[in-house]
């Protein structure tokens, strides 16, 4: 496993290159789900592709920006899913974004995801990693070093609430409004990575990516974003859950799947099942 934590490291050193010179242009094509693909969207892709090519665990990979798992070393023990360019759009107008990438035994489910990491492009660049803890590194000098682990408190103070308001549910909206009446402040970038990483930084609250009248299974796709994000959330004495059960319970029938998804400390996202509970049909 190490091998491939090297390997994100070497990644995101070329990645923070691409993005402080590259085109932020987009491109003619769309992914698989349907987005236009930004020039930096694939040329991020195809530096973690080429890098994870001369790691031999990796026996499979697939991205957000590709349509099918692409075989890589037949004899290696581990599958990964990543977003190579997280919050792309964001890079125009420059606000941070991020690299996600979940480790899987055997196949693309969430049950064998075995290791989570994600790295964060912003003033600074940072890399979590989670394995049976949750730890920090800060690229300082071209080399990640150690900074903190990270642990949610049982109740934070950052509500970050996805996707438009006209298309929530009622219930949904009252949810998001109740948790401001209470004295919660709004920290919402657009990008899901630092969205996110300033939630456990700041020790909890509420990220929401509900599903809605639009998108009813949501946004967020599930092994590249939803599942990675679910470990290092589980790990760090958090939780993420699809409303009504762990989002690490919830089934993958397509590589490209989403589902509506919610994160945070215990407190937030007991609320969060509760009213889903109540209300949801
Ligand atoms: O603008 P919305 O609908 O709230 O969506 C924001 C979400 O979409 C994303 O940008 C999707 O990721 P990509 O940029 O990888 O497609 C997340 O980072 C973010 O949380
Ligand atoms: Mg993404
Ligand atoms: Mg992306």
């Amino acid at each position: 496993m190490t091998e491939i934590f090297d390997a994100i490291k070497k990644s995101a050193i070329d990645i923070k290159n691409l993005i402080e010179t590259g085109d932020t242009s987009k491109s003619s094509n769309e992914n698989s789900t349907g987005d236009t693909q930004l020039k930096l969207d694939i040329a991020s892709d195809e530096i973690i592709e080429a890098i994870f090519k001369n790691v031999s665990c990796i026996k499979a990979i697939v991205s957000e920006e590709q349509e099918k798992i692409v075989p890589l070393n037949e004899n290696g023990k581990y599958l990964i899913a990543y977003d190579p360019l997280d919050g792309s759009s964001l890079v125009d107008v420059n606000l941070s974004v991020g690299s996600i990438f979940g480790i899987y035994e055997k196949e693309f489910t969430a049950n064998n995801l075995v290791a989570a990491a994600y790295v964060v492009y912003g003033p600074r660049v940072e890399l979590v990693i989670a394995t049976e803890d949750v730890k920090m590194y800060r690229l300082i000098n071209n080399e990640f070093k150690f900074m903190q682990e990270l642990k949610l408190n049982e109740k934070g103070k950052l509500n970050a609430p996805g996707s438009t308001q006209n298309c929530w549910s009622s219930f949904h909206k009252q949810l998001i409004d109740d948790i401001f009446e209470d004295g919660y402040r709004l920290r919402y970038s657009g990008g899901m990575v630092p969205d996110l990483h300033q939630i456990l930084l700041k020790g909890g609250g509420l990220f929401s990516y509900p599903g809605t009248t639009d998108r009813p299974k949501g946004k967020l796709r599930q092994l590249f974003e939803v599942f990675p994000f679910a470990y290092i959330y589980e790990k760090a004495n958090g939780q993420a859950v699809d409303g009504f059960k762990r989002a690490l319970e919830v089934e993958t029938t397509h590589i490209h799947d989403t589902t509506p998804c919610f994160f945070g400390s215990n407190e937030e996202i007991n609320r969060v099942l509760k009213v889903y509970k109540e209300n949801a049909k």
